[in-house]
């Protein structure tokens, strides 16, 4: 029988948990921030640098990968991890959010979400059920409930549409995904910015007994203050001894403060897209390399990083490739963000195995909210 999936909480400093996921493809560190995979590819990334920088899981982007190369044939050719050369877990979102967000003439009703693909305009149908399908043709090791995500703001009659629908989606999905032991089905908290339904809703998913949480419908246009009071309300009604997963989050100081009301888990496209524009993460600071006044400065993003890309080309260099839009200059730069944010993660990490998370929590993040350096 395969090992069945499991959550530890090693260590907790307040608030903030540090835990350890075990699946049958490998362990899983928290809080983990999660690469986003997009078309079975971390962009401009090659899989062992993906590893390399300490990322234990990454995302696949369902809706793509349904759209192109088509799940059917992604499970023929041995599942996406065979496909992406990625044997590690691998999490994958129910596609429902990039419907919503990228395809044409979308229509939502119970049943589910029919629409058309922004690739080629062919009509698709997106149930919980197929999503579930869809995500197991991907042999995906954590799953995402199919669920309808309110944009804020937005009236409270909508929000709670809204939830009550991502609540009967995730009875479906979770009797869909069945009983598979290495694997998991992790439920979407929706809700809005409204305390009272963030509320109905957690409570409604622990009961359902899911091995994971997520917590969905934030970063989405409100104001910072408001995604961290719903965290503050939301945490408490989900079980202690499962992992939390706030969608979408998020910048290093949104982690940072995620992880101190209770997150475990974290995806963000900031540090991949943020490096095929040119701009680097580093301890001191963003850099925006489109900005001429690095033109003739010989020196590296940063001198103490153990990423070849920020230790070893000059911002000049790294200026130069980006005003000529070379395709090295993403693939240094996204290198760079995702070590940024991989290391970010490994002091939060220690930061909580010794206490002194929020002690030190603002310290490690101090540099990146400063400007361009
Ligand atoms: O309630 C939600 N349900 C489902 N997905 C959500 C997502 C997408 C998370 N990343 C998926 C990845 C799957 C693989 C490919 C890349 C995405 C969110 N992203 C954000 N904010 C960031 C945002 C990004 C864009 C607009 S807001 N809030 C989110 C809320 C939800």
């Amino acid at each position: 029988m395969a090992k069945p999936f499991s959550f530890e909480v090693l260590a907790i400093d307040g608030k903030a948990r540090r835990g350890v996921i075990d699946m049958p493809r490998g362990e899983i560190r928290t809080p983990a921030f999660m690469p986003v995979g997009t078309g079975g590819t971390v962009k401009t990334m090659y899989m062992d640098q993906v590893r390399g920088v300490g990322a234990d899981i990454i995302l696949g982007n369902t809706y793509h990968l349904m759209l192109r190369p088509g799940a059917e044939r992604v499970a023929r050719l041995g599942g996406l991890h065979e496909f992406a050369r990625w044997p590690h877990p691998i999490l994958t979102d129910s596609g429902g959010f990039q419907v919503m967000s990228l395809s044409k003439l979308r229509k939502l009703t119970e049943k589910g979400v029919t629409f058309r693909s922004h690739i080629d305009g062919a009509p698709y149908e997106m149930s919980p059920e197929r999503s579930i399908e869809i995500q197991g043709l991907l042999d995906s090791d954590i799953q995402m409930q199919l669920d309808e995500c309110t944009a804020l703001p937005a009236e409270l009659k909508e929000i709670e549409r809204a939830m009550e629908l991502s609540l009967r989606w995730a009875e479906r999905c979770k009797t869909a995904f069945g009983d598979q032991p290495g694997k998991a089905m992790f439920g979407i908290v929706q809700g809005g910015d409204n305390a009272a339904l963030r509320v109905r809703s957690a409570q409604a998913l622990s009961e359902m007994g899911l091995k994971g949480y997520a917590v969905g419908g934030l970063a989405v246009g409100e104001p910072q203050a408001v995604m961290l009071e719903m965290l503050d309300i939301t945490c408490p009604e989900l079980p202690a001894d499962k992992p939390r997963y706030l969608m979408g989050v998020g910048t290093p100081d949104d982690i940072l403060k995620s992880v101190a009301r209770g997150i475990d888990m974290f995806d963000c496209v900031m540090p991949t897209r943020a490096g095929r524009h040119g701009l680097a993460y580093t301890r001191r600071g963003k850099v925006n390399l489109r900005n001429a006044r690095h033109a003739d400065d010989p020196r590296p993003l940063d001198e103490e990083s153990d990423c070849p890309a920020a230790r070893d080309y000059s911002r000049a260099y790294l200026h130069h490739l980006v005003r000529s839009q070379e395709a090295l200059a993403a693939m240094l730069l996204t290198w760079n963000n995702l070590s940024y944010y991989q290391k970010l993660m490994q002091d939060i990490r220690a930061a909580i195995e010794t206490q002194t998370f929020e002690a030190r929590g603002a310290e490690i993040t101090e540099g990146w909210a400063r400007g361009d350096i």
